[in-house]
């Protein structure tokens, strides 16, 4: 019993990072489609790539911008065509989060993506939202979907895009604004997230992660989302960090997809500990893990080393992951007090 508590006493901020529970509130589920799997569900449904090998896709991962990924990202996309190519692609991710002790996640999906290729609404959100179901049935991962619009297609495309969802209400508890951010600010979409406001969904929106705080503002002002996704843009405007200060809107930040879509040159330059000192409430994330070089733990433990966090630090990350989560207050409590427990070993 002693030695148990001795060797948990010196495990070191990256140990802990890895053992304490946390949630996961900004992966796109497309960005989770690892090269292997990309390749099986192109053989299992006859679709050609314009790659020869799972190595010669992945020697195609190398971004300079946020552009450069997408258009490979959605090229992987075009495997999935039915409901088990969506299920299989989640269920692949839950394992992963189990593993990094990912107790709560939250999933973005683009239907854009895969409506505009024939696949229906209902074969995406049903193959997704099973998926969520035996996350929570077999791993005891809770799992929630958020529907992103792309926005540098328009906002009546967004708007047809929540009619056909609609339907399938129950299934997905958010909404969110993704794909390439620059000439598409937030205010290209007010109206369809003020629809979505009447409906009672959840609201995020990417925002300053290669857009400036400008466009952040227009999030919190116009759009009134619940969270910005990235939002690392905000070290450039004293007044906006004064404001997430003061209001705690969360920030899902994602460390290692800005080291590899160059928004910072090195995971030593992050601003992450700087938005941690500033009391804002900013969390961890993968956003594209099969891209990006890592899922949880990897940007945890990376970030951890290369900033030198604390534990303390580590801690609030995963507490602030479940503050600003969307989940009920029992569910927050429940999860709260595992991580104290994990924390207190
Ligand atoms: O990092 C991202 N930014 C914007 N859109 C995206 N779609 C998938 N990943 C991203
Ligand atoms: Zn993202």
């Amino acid at each position: 019993m002693q030695t148990n508590n001795l060797s948990e006493m010196t495990m070191t901020p990256a140990e802990l990072a890895r053992a304490i529970p946390k949630a996961e509130l900004h992966i796109h589920i497309e960005g989770s489609l690892e090269p292997e799997l990309i390749f099986a569900l192109a053989k299992r449904n006859g679709v050609v790539l314009p790659y020869a090998s799972v190595e010669a896709l992945r020697a195609a991962y190398a971004f300079t911008d946020l552009q450069s990924f997408l258009d490979i990202y959605y090229a992987g996309a075009s495997v999935l065509l039915k409901e088990a190519d969506f299920y299989d692609m989640a269920w692949a991710y839950f394992e992963r989060a189990k593993a990094d002790n990912v107790v709560h996640t939250e999933l973005f999906f683009d239907p854009q993506t895969h409506t505009t290729r024939g696949v229906p609404m209902a074969t995406v959100i049903q193959g997704l939202s099973r998926a969520c179901l035996d996350a929570k049935e077999k791993l005891g991962v809770s799992a929630l979907l958020i529907l992103c619009f792309l926005r540098h297609l328009s906002e009546d495309d967004a708007i047809a895009t929540l009619e056909a969802a609609l339907p399938y209400r129950e299934h997905f508890i958010g909404v969110g604004l993704d794909s390439s951010e620059l000439g598409h600010p937030p205010e290209k979409f007010e109206r369809v997230f003020a629809r979505c406001r009447e409906l009672g969904l959840k609201l995020v929106a990417h925002a300053g992660e290669e857009g400036p705080p400008e466009y952040m503002w227009q999030a919190i002002d116009l759009l009134k989302v619940h969270r910005i996704d990235h939002g690392v843009a905000c070290l450039q405007d004293p007044l906006l960090m004064a404001e997430l200060a003061h209001t705690r809107l969360p920030l899902t930040v994602c460390p290692l997809s800005n080291l590899k879509l160059c928004v910072v040159n090195d995971l030593r330059d992050h601003p992450l500990k700087k938005m941690l000192d500033a009391g804002l409430c900013v969390t961890v994330n993968s956003d594209d893990p099969a891209y990006f070089g890592g899922y949880m733990n990897t940007n945890f433990v990376q970030t951890t080393e290369a900033l030198g966090l604390s534990r303390d630090e580590v801690i609030t990350l995963a507490r602030n992951s479940f503050e600003a989560a969307f989940i009920d207050a029992d569910r927050r409590q429940v999860l709260m007090r595992e991580l104290g427990k994990a924390a207190a070993a």
